[in-house]
């Protein structure tokens, strides 16, 4: 399996994936940047393509790479070089690195607040050029300073933690943040606008969103102290740029630090870069020792993980099936995208809508992930390239609509899944589950209501038949005379005389000719072979 390597990640990372068997690393950094068409070139039959910020993922790289692309894995936190709604449709699984490097941005962040305090960059500079300035570069103090902190995920709190040491008091924006933990944190939760009048230190933590970009604008700017100071180490373009220069030229923003940019680098001649209260770095929140191997040994695994058909960790585009849930949710898998596949299989006209029902201990497992295994199953024949990843979308794009319920009814099993299809002329049809024995080995134990008892994998004849004397005697002489054995039967009616159900499982395909035979039969209604 080919995985390449886009962006530099740690060596501890490129090492790991060296070591895995049936591994082939391409490192090919910077690719993007030189020749987009050899990127495309390179991703062609990639099993996973690993990227830190560098690389842009767009539709055209899975587009070249499908249908061997099974996973993008982003060495860091944000992915918006990722397009995960392209990679949702290819089915591929985007994972990134949360918390890998939350302490090194956390510190540049802070490391940006202290050379905004203290003049520490121009200062070093001076010496440099062999001058002695201890007049003009005098600075404040964070102790006793209000810092307003926006977004207080993972960095923004390390970032208040270390302010609370500094001595700084902490007002926190985040509209997903819940007062306990805010007060857990020891910070104020306020409003935004509360936040700008009323810090002296802004610092900004969240994705780059519709919501977030240019929170930070003139408008807002007006609203603040003068002499505020604020750091961007988040994204390029929550601070509105044009809208920073203007506060810093006017002296209403008296210092400030961005690590991002809107555009990354920034031209040469940007008027950043001549602002003498203004810190710049070339993108560095995660770059230290500690969280590249971090992040590096982490994205390594998760793509070996996924690529093995182990635990998912730190899906973007899907629910994570972690080690823990995929123990406790695995077994049922098979059962689901059997369930699913059958039901598909036996609609005789187009679905029109889906409903499962989970009843029993089932309930308590993850609904998500058992019902993206049914749908996988139920659109196996639909689309050559549905997963778990996609399973979702590609049932939305279909408009085929998936009522999920948990019910408290008690049935025959100590857990029960099922799956109905209501088909466009009104016909339903319906197969129900369960996992028996120690083994847990998945059974079938209903179609179409009726009960059943059928392992789930295989060639299937599903037969519906008036209940008439020597029906399976004749089945079982056309199926013999084909050559096909027949591993199992089970057989049901719902009076004697109504109409029965036959299930055959069956070793191998019989000819078209016998099934034209078996359902020639007068009273056979239906003769149907299914594959699990
Ligand atoms: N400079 C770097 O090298 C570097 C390194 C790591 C992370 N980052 C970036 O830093 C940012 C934060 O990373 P993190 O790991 O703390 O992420 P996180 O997901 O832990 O935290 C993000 C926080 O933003 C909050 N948020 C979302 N929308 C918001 C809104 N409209 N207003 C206010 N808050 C909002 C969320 O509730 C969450 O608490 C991300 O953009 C990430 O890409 C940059
Ligand atoms: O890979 C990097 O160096 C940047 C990482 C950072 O932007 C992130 O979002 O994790």
């Amino acid at each position: 399996m080919k995985i390449l390597v886009a962006d530099k990640i740690s060596s501890i990372g490129v090492d790991f994936l060296k070591q895995q068997e049936g591994f082939e690393v391409v490192e090919a950094y910077g690719t993007f940047k030189e020749d987009y068409s050899k990127f495309l070139e390179l991703a062609k039959g990639a099993a996973a393509i690993i990227v830190r910020s560098d690389s842009k993922v767009n539709r055209e790289v899975f587009e070249a790479a499908a249908p061997t692309l099974k996973a993008v894995g982003r060495a860091g936190v944000g992915v918006d070089n990722i397009d995960a709604e392209a990679a949702t449709d290819y089915g591929v699984v985007v994972m990134n690195t949360p918390g890998g490097n939350t302490i090194a941005t956390a510190e540049l962040t802070f490391t940006h607040m202290l050379c905004g305090a203290r003049p520490v960059a121009q200062a070093a500079q001076s010496m440099r050029e062999g001058r002695w300035d201890r007049k003009i570069y005098g600075g404040s103090e964070l102790f006793k300073k209000t810092l307003g902190v926006c977004g207080m995920g993972r960095i923004g709190a390390e970032v208040a933690k270390r302010a609370k040491a500094f001595g700084m008091t902490v007002l926190a924006y985040d509209p997903y943040l819940s007062a306990t933990k805010a007060e857990a944190m020891g910070v104020k939760q306020v409003e935004l606008d509360k936040l700008f009048r009323e810090s002296d230190y802004i610092t900004v933590h969240m994705p780059l969103t519709d919501a977030t970009r240019g929170m930070i604008n003139k408008d807002a700017i007006s609203t603040m102290k003068d002499g505020v100071r604020l750091f961007n180490c988040a994204r390029g373009g929550i601070i509105d740029e044009d809208a920073l220069l203007e506060g810093l030229e006017s002296g209403k923003v008296a210092a400030a630090g961005l690590d991002v940019y809107t555009s990354e680098p920034p031209a040469e001649d940007h008027p950043f870069r001549s602002q003498k209260n203004l810190n710049l770095t070339p993108h560095l929140g995660a770059s230290t020792e500690e969280a590249q191997e971090s992040v590096g040994l982490e994205i390594a695994e998760s793509v070996t993980s996924v690529l093995r058909g182990g635990g998912i960790r730190n899906a973007i585009n899907m629910p994570s099936l972690d080690e823990a849930t995929l123990k406790t949710v695995g077994p049922y898998l098979e059962l689901c995208s059997a369930l699913g596949s059958l039901v598909h299989q036996l609609a005789l006209e187009k679905v029109s809508k889906v409903k499962i029902t989970y009843s029993g201990k089932v309930v308590d497992l993850d609904a998500n992930s058992l019902t993206r295994g049914i749908l996988k199953g139920f659109l196996k024949d639909v689309s050559s390239n549905v997963n778990f990843v996609n399973a979702l979308v590609i049932m939305e794009r279909l408009g085929l609509p998936v009522d999920v319920l948990k019910s408290s009814e008690e049935t025959d099993y100590v857990e029960l899944i099922k799956v109905e299809a209501e088909c466009v002329n009104g016909e339903k049809v319906s197969a129900e589950g369960t996992l028996i024995g120690k083994g847990n080995t998945p059974r079938i134990v209903a179609i179409n209501g009726r009960e059943v008892e059928v392992e789930p994998h295989g060639c299937m004849l599903v037969i519906a038949n008036s209940d008439e004397l020597g029906i399976v005697g004749k089945i079982g002489n056309i199926i013999g005379k084909d050559g096909v054995n027949i591993a199992a039967m089970s057989l049901s009616r719902n009076e004697v005389g109504g109409i029965a159900l036959n299930i055959a499982c069956l070793d191998s395909e019989p000819s078209a000719q016998a099934i034209a035979e078996i359902k020639a039969i007068e009273a056979i209604k239906q003769a149907k072979i299914v594959h699990l």
